[in-house]
């Protein structure tokens, strides 16, 4: 067994960069920039007003002023005069600010009567003008790596960059195996259970960027294994699901071995996951995973998603943790780094009574992962401890 930060850099190790693609805006969010994306213009590009009213000199904003509406400028359509002493543009938010102008006085502090205007409120937060390149500037930039956001999007949209590079979504191929499993929908027999690990974890990666290829359950043999395998070529990373432990019918080290998988590591002093195995199957990366639920999806938080995140580009560290206060007792660890299922609420961590790695109910109910180091003593209520959100 090794500890847990041997086997997450052990794991990273395995990823390969994933090219680079060009995507259209609507395709952009969610994905990882490759290339920074430059602006090659101001915005907004002239000074534009921020409200509906007028736009006059500052000098002349005075309460009871009044003053000759010259013409009328809507976004969209600039007005090309000079606004002089005693004048005032009619204007709409988005408009470009003719020249001569400072200000823009909202609609609500004036009267108006014909071509005339007269100002009922000289009090004004500010000149209501934003100025030309106020939120970028030719040469601003969205650095690379970063998964975009809609915030992101919307930014490249609005510097006129309407394809971005970004990095191809790594296909992982997720194989569940064992004789009890059946797909949800079907009839199982009264010795079957329903194979549930597989769409949990294509939930977790797809939202991580990944593309997700399921692959038909294999049975407990090895030729139904082998097939599988097989079915798995040309994904970037295999992910196998069960038969990692050391029972009879525990074939996926055997089988990935003999089909010239390099192993990495197998084993890890963790709770839950112990029989977790790592390598390199034909140019991909394989990361073979426990078949109970949790484990699974523990694995899945702790180590599948720093090595999709390596594929993208992005930082590979560990999980990011939280400090927690305890809500009760807990009991000394063992030798494992023991991950808990726990809730987290205002700071506060209550880890669930029911620890079994089998206990897919107490996973969909958790939303935080207690960490108690190896050894870790026991511990009180009020005691800090480390958290990973989930
Ligand atoms: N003698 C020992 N027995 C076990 C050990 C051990 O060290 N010595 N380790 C235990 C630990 S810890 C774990 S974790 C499990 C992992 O075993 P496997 O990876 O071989 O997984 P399976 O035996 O195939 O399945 C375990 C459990 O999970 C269910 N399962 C499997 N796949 C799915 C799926 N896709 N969806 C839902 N449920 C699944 C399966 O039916 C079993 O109940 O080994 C312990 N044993
Ligand atoms: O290590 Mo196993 O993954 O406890 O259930």
């Amino acid at each position: 067994m090794i500890p847990v930060s041997e086997a997450l850099a052990k794991v990273t190790a395995l990823a390969t960069l994933m090219p680079t693609e060009t995507v259209p805006l609507t395709e952009a969010n969610g994905r990882v920039l490759a290339e920074p994306v430059v602006a090659t213009r101001n915005q907004p590009p002239f000074p534009a007003s921020a409200m509906d009213g007028y736009a006059v000199r500052q000098a002349d904003v005075r309460s009871g002023a009044t003053l000759d509406v010259v013409g009328e400028a809507p976004a969209g359509r600039a007005w090309t005069g000079t606004i002089a002493s005693g004048q005032a543009l009619r204007i709409f938010t988005g408009a470009v600010v003719p020249e001569g102008a400072d200000m823009v006085v909202i609609q609500e502090n004036v009267t108006r009567d014909g071509a005339r205007i007269t100002i009922t409120d000289a009090d004004s937060h500010g000149d209501n003008i934003r100025p030309a390149g106020g939120d970028f500037k030719p040469g601003d930039r969205i650095e690379a790596p970063r998964r975009l956001a809609p915030g992101d999007v919307a930014l490249a949209a609005a510097m006129n960059v309407p394809l971005l590079r970004v990095r191809r979504r790594p296909v992982v191929a997720i194989l569940a195996t064992g004789d009890e499993l059946v797909m949800p929908g079907e009839a199982p027999r009264a010795d079957q259970i329903i194979a549930s690990n597989s769409f949990g974890l294509k939930g977790m990666l797809e939202a991580a960027g990944a593309e997700v290829r399921m692959l038909p359950i294999a049975r407990d043999t090895e030729s139904s294994l082998r097939t599988a395998f097989e079915l798995a070529t040309g994904a970037d990373l295999v992910v196998t699901i069960g038969g990692a432990s050391v029972g009879d019918h525990d074939l996926v080290g055997k089988v990935a071995g003999d089909l010239g998988m390099e192993r990495s590591f197998y084993k890890v002093a963790m709770r839950p996951g112990k029989p977790l195995m790592a390598g390199r199957l034909n140019g991909a990366a394989m990361v073979g995973l426990p078949g109970n639920p949790v484990s699974a999806m523990v694995c899945g938080t702790i180590f599948l998603l720093p090595l999709v995140r390596a594929m993208l580009g992005l930082d590979a560290g560990p999980a990011p943790r939280t400090q927690a206060t305890l809500a009760c007792d807990i009991a000394a660890n063992g030798p494992r780094e023991h991950y808990m299922r726990a809730i987290v609420e205002n700071g506060v961590v209550t880890p669930f009574r029911r620890q079994d790695s089998a206990l897919l109910t107490v996973l969909a109910s958790a939303n935080a992962l207690l960490v108690r180091p190896v050894a870790d003593g026991p511990r009180s209520a009020g005691e800090t401890v480390e958290v990973v959100a989930i």
